[in-house]
């Protein structure tokens, strides 16, 4: 009886709010079964200030948004001579500079060193404050090499390796990135945590993920205000979620969670 009463039932997946297909690709593939999952396509703001404080506001901002509970993150990319930046501002570095700007930002400086920093955040429901899960890889920053396809990638090597992300396998990258780490610690926290999923549409969900038809839903079309020009938010990035990424199931329902 003592133990039910702690138990906090959870009847919906979490939903993983972003507008980046590609980190929903490497999310999905590194949770797996172990969470119940769905996505939503949001584009949140992309807010300034600590990257803590950034996760957990895109937090609370998605669940106001999904109604129910919910799982963000924010990827910074932080050089150690520019004492951190352009950190959570890479974005838009990478959207103006492009990968040569990222790599010129560092000429007048020797050291190299940058790590990749992912942090995420879960809040149970828009009245309940986030917690945070930071992942850390380090590494240096090298002229690009390899495939395009993923932001900052080809210019990010890490520590140990010849390969720059964009080099190695997804495996292989899943397995030592920022966003796996972050990711164990989210994993460990649902598995030690006094949560039960009780979602009878996980199922459902499932089969969402695999409808490619399925149109974008309303809550997929609104955007964020706080894109610096209008001209970037209008260019469709190779790295947005397409409607083929977007699970939702536009129910608006009030969080199901029940406190016992
Ligand atoms: O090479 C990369 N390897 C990665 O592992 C990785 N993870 C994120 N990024 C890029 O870094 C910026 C983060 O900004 P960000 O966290 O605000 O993401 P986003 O706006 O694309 O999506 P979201 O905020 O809707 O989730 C964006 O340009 C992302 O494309 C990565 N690039
Ligand atoms: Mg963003």
């Amino acid at each position: 009886m003592a133990v039910e009463a702690l138990k906090v039932v959870i009847t919906r997946p979490v939903t993983f709010v972003t507008g980046n297909a590609k980190k929903l690709e490497e999310v999905r593939a590194i949770i797996g079964q172990s969470i119940p999952l769905r996505s939503m396509k949001i584009d949140l703001p992309e807010l300034q200030g600590e990257p803590d404080e950034i996760s957990k506001q895109k937090a609370r901002l998605a669940a106001e948004k999904v109604k129910g509970p919910v799982l963000v993150e924010d990827t910074c990319l932080c050089y150690n001579a520019l004492k951190g930046l352009p950190g959570p501002y890479v974005k838009w570095h990478l959207d103006k500079t492009g990968l040569e700007g990222l790599n010129n930002l560092l000429h007048a400086y020797e050291d190299k060193s940058a790590y990749a920093l992912c942090t995420f955040s879960f809040a149970l429901d828009a009245d309940s404050e986030p917690v945070t899960f930071n992942g850390k890889t380090m590494g240096k920053i090298v002229p690009p090499r390899g495939p395009k396809d993923f932001g900052w990638d080809p210019i990010f090597q890490p520590d140990g390796y010849e390969q720059t992300f964009a080099e190695m396998s997804k495996e292989e990258k899943n397995k030592i990135s920022h966003r796996y780490r972050a990711l164990s610690s989210v994993k460990a926290y649902f598995a030690e945590s006094e949560f039960v999923f009780k979602t009878d549409d996980s199922k459902e969900n499932e089969q969402n993920a695999s409808d490619k038809s399925k149109k974008d839903s309303s809550v997929e079309n609104e955007k964020g205000d706080s894109t610096p020009n209008n001209e970037s938010n209008k260019r469709k990035r190779e790295d947005d979620v397409d409607s083929e990424a977007t699970e939702e199931d536009g129910s608006g329902k009030k969080a199901n969670v029940e406190k016992k």
